[in-house]
């Protein structure tokens, strides 16, 4: 499709944990992958971002394979097990990508995040939602091409799921195609596209 950004043609994964999904998707957009616990919402999830490969079809970003885009300012993932430098602070960890390429970031991105107070903090001193909101700010903090974030809300409260839901809204306005598995209605409802996966087949 003309204007696509990340192309799933036909794939395959793992004997059915994925079958035959292909989908397209454009830029400055905001997709959710929904479905029930097991429909194989993480797997796409880590095709799209390139961490593996399909068994099978192909994965595209900007016409490339997936697995290619090394550069979180290409792809970012922000993983279901968050997977921070527990050492690091928080700020660290939120300029990790950043810092590898030598770019401009976003420090707004703490305060907006609700963050900034504990910037200093070694991530490993605090609570699971500042930790994830830590790693949603480490996706975002390149506006990258596409980030793909894996249930961004699932250990946040109503309020913080509000500064999350606003933080993607503004990558996307700025041109990134924000790629986001869940089941929180509340993001569902915000999505500009919903694709639907059951069984590891789009619904
Ligand atoms: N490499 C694999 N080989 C075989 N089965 C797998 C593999 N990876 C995942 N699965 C299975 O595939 C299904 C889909 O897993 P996936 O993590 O993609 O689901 P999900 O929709 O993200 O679920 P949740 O909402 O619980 O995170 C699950 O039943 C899982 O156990």
């Amino acid at each position: 499709m003309t204007g696509s950004l990340v192309e799933v043609r036909s794939v395959g994964h793992a004997n059915g944990v994925l079958r035959d999904v292909s989908l397209s998707l454009p830029p400055a957009t905001l997709a959710v992958l929904a479905g029930r616990s097991g429909s194989g919402k993480s797997t796409l999830c880590h095709l799209i971002a390139g961490v593996m490969r399909p068994s099978s079809g192909e994965v595209l970003v900007g016409g490339k394979p997936a697995h290619r885009a090394v550069d979180w300012a290409t792809v970012s993932l922000l993983p279901q097990r968050l997977a921070l430098e527990p050492e690091l602070s928080v700020a660290e960890n939120v300029l990790l990508p950043a810092g590898v390429r030598g770019a401009s970031t976003d420090r707004g991105l703490l305060e907006r995040l609700g963050l900034a107070g504990i910037a200093a903090r070694p991530a490993r001193d605090t609570s699971l939602g500042e930790q994830q909101r830590t790693a949603l700010a480490r996706a975002l903090v390149l506006t990258p091409a596409v980030a793909v974030l894996d249930e961004p809300t699932a250990h946040q409260d109503d309020e913080h799921v509000e500064l999350v839901l606003t933080a993607v809204r503004a990558a996307v306005d700025a041109g990134s195609l924000a790629v986001v598995a869940t089941h929180d209605q509340r993001v569902i409802d915000i999505a500009d596209t919903v694709v639907r996966l059951s069984s590891g087949q789009i619904a």
